[in-house]
């Protein structure tokens, strides 16, 4: 091994369809002294980023390449966000890093990046070969592998599989699919909120073991793949009602139920003294998370939608309309019906006065 090569950081790939854990096992690698000193790039769909408020409270290089999927549209940015962290490193404008973890969006197929890896004359004289880390939703994941095709490619580029979830009762006829998918990748099954670490990242997949793996295949992509596929994020000014919220999610999920890829928000709740976290995949509603203290100093919610054919205005429209009516019909207003705690969502827990729906959430 040459001096030079010595010199070359280990990078993981984190990847993983919409929902499946990317972030959190990212959060949590980043906690852990095995990847403490990690560079993170991470690349949301959208202009307003969730995950790197998140995770930005846990390593201070986080860059964020918004507004495109790695895969396709913004491929020259992995380029210029590579050099970008390598000039500040070198004029010791960020901290020294030792490694890299690049995290890619939930319906990028990791090919392309990963070619661009090997190639890019920067990358191939300061980064390791990359190893792939792929997250699989253990709930989902069979149902996305067999209608997402790129799911099925974030499977098979893998070195390692962490199927995610398994807490909440994985598909147990989901292992010996990613068998098929990728039979060489180590596969794991964890609970990505509880297990430690070093169990949901056997030893293979520790950071200061990367070198040496895998050779990756040329791109077949094209951008037109994410033709029906659009994010949205919404930015609101002021509280919202957490009832009536509850009751619009349920409403807009049972309606449009597969299309919703994916709903992430940090909400700004009336009456809740930090934010609360909000996660959506598909049909399965996660259980909010109360955090103690804003990312940063704006306190407006964000909510990112990830949507197949749906048009994201008629969303923000029907929750600004949802919650407006919520708002007017208060505690004693008297004019909505009560739904049923089951209809009004398990968010809510409790009978709610239903707010007038627009036609469009109507089944
Ligand atoms: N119970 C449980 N929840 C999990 C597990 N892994 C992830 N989650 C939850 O699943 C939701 C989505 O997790 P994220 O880490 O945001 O998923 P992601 O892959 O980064 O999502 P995108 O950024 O949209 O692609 C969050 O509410 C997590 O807390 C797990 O193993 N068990």
């Amino acid at each position: 091994m040459t001096g030079r090569t010595a010199e070359r950081l280990p990078v993981v790939v984190l990847t993983g369809f919409l929902g499946s854990g990317k972030t959190t096992l990212l959060s949590r690698m980043l906690a852990s002294p095995d990847f403490a000193d990690s560079a993170v790039i991470i690349n949301e769909l959208g202009d307003v980023g969730i995950d790197q408020d998140l995770v930005r409270m846990t390593s201070e290089t986080v860059m964020v390449m918004p507004g495109g999927c790695v895969c396709c549209s913004i491929r020259g940015d992995v380029e210029r966000a590579l050099q970008r962290l390598f000039d500040d490193r070198d004029a010791g404008r960020i901290p020294p890093f030792r490694r890299l973890v690049i995290e890619t969006t939930g319906i990028a197929d990791p090919q392309p990046l990963l070619v661009t890896l090997r190639v890019n004359p920067l990358a191939a004289s300061r980064l390791a070969p990359a190893m792939v880390v792929t997250v699989v939703d253990g709930i989902l994941g069979r149902d996305t592998l067999a209608t997402e095709v790129e799911a099925a490619s974030q499977v098979a580029a893998a070195d390692a599989i962490v199927v995610s979830k398994r807490d909440l009762g994985q598909d147990e006829a989901l292992m010996p699919v990613l068998g098929d998918l990728n039979p060489w990748a180590g596969r794991r099954s964890a609970n990505l909120l509880a297990d430690p670490l070093g169990a949901i990242l056997d030893g293979e997949c520790r950071a200061g073991a990367f070198l040496g793996h895998f050779a990756c295949q040329p791109s077949t992509i094209s951008s037109s793949r994410h033709g029906d596929i659009r994010s949205h994020c919404l930015v609101l000014d002021e509280a919202l009602d957490w009832t009536a919220f509850g009751v619009w999610m349920s409403m807009l999920l049972h309606r449009h139920g597969r299309n919703i890829l994916r709903v992430k928000g940090l909400l700004n709740i009336e009456g809740a003294s930090g934010p609360v976290a909000f996660h959506s995949a598909q049909h399965v509603v996660h259980p909010p998370q109360h955090l103690t203290a804003w990312p940063g100093d704006d306190r407006r919610g964000r909510i990112v939608f990830i949507v197949r054919k749906i048009e994201p205005a008629l969303i923000e429209q029907s929750l600004k309309l949802f919650d407006a009516t919520a708002k007017v019909t208060g505690d004693g207003g008297g004019r909505g019906g009560y739904l049923p705690a089951a209809a009004g969502g398990s968010i809510a827990g409790r009978p709610v006065r239903r707010p007038t729906a627009p036609r469009w959430l109507k089944g």
